[in-house]
């Protein structure tokens, strides 16, 4: 049986996590985490989001250390804000637990820290920024079209709900990254446009984050050339997409010793190559 611990337990993400993994045979909560000073602390989780009681009380971040080491799980599943996540996958590396991330909105700096506690600590963990099995394939295609596509004008657009934090998504970023080790000419990010910008440069990929009312998340590239264009676009229209991949992450880490993974790893989509 895989013990899992989730931080952001009632969030989006989180809550949704909690009740699929209440529904698998070989993994289950053992500890749930919100921010310090929560007004629900102490009450059952599973009954803070309506699945009846698991027999897990909600704890706070503060007591993160206390209840790793009380609880011991395997797995600590985080998706919270970039300033919390990091300080959490210290503590939890520290208590030898691997991780699972996939908050967003990382600095370069915080993204060096996470890194360094997971591998001072020699503990294993899953970062994506997008756990959706479709939007794995999306990159994978990405990587294609920017072989076949590198000189060709090429945009990011995305769009999430009106309460995400970060801008733009982890996923674009990620989108972004993937074209420009794929296209074979020099890149640069251009994070929207505004007034006098002159003419368009080659080596741009635009990036322009839409927000507004629920959208779960929709991604586009668009690689613009003379008289055609391609739209790639992945929509995801329930949080149970990325909940799917959450899980296979769950398992796939229980089986690592130690390393840092991606949702390529966990899909086995690194074989593919163009
Ligand atoms: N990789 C992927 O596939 C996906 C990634 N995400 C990312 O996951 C993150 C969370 O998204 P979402 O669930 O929509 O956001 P929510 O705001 O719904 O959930 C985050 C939760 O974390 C809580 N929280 C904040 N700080 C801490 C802390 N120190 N300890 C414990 N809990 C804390 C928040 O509490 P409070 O509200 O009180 O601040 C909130 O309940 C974002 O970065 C998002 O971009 C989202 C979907 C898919
Ligand atoms: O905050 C969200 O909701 C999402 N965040 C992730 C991101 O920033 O890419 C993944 C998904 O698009 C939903």
């Amino acid at each position: 049986m895989i013990k899992v611990a989730i931080t952001g337990a009632l969030g989006r993400m989180g809550s949704n996590i909690i009740k699929t993994i209440n529904q698998q045979d070989d993994m289950k909560v053992v500890a749930a985490f919100e921010v310090p000073n929560h007004p629900k602390k102490g009450e059952d989780v599973g009954k803070l989001i309506g699945i009846g009681e698991i027999g897990v009380p909600l704890s706070t971040s503060d007591e993160l250390d206390a209840v790793l080491k009380e609880t011991k799980p395997d797995v600590l599943v985080d998706f919270t804000i970039a300033s919390a996540c990091v300080e959490n996958v210290k503590i939890a590396s520290k208590n030898g637990v691997k991780l699972v991330i996939g908050t967003t909105g990382f600095t370069e700096e915080q993204k060096a820290e996470i890194e360094k506690a997971i591998k001072e600590n020699n503990v294993s963990a899953v970062i994506s920024q997008n756990f959706a099995i479709g939007v794995n394939i999306f990159f994978k295609t990405l990587e294609f079209l920017a072989k076949k596509l590198g000189d060709y004008d090429i945009e990011i657009v995305e769009m999430h709900h009106r309460h995400k934090k970060d801008a733009p998504s982890g996923t674009a970023l990620r989108a972004a990254e993937i074209i420009k080790a794929n296209r074979g000419i020099e890149s640069v990010f251009v994070y929207g446009r505004q007034g006098m910008t002159g003419e368009r440069k080659k080596e741009e990929i635009g990036i322009h984050a839409l927000r507004g009312g629920d959208v779960v998340g929709d991604h586009t590239v668009i690689f613009a050339g003379d008289g055609e264009r391609i739209e790639l676009t992945h929509r995801a229209s329930s949080r149970q997409a990325f909940v799917n991949g959450v899980i296979l992450a769950i398992r796939f880490i229980a089986e690592k010793e130690n390393g840092i993974y991606n949702t390529f790893d966990v899909l086995g989509l690194n074989e593919i190559k163009f």
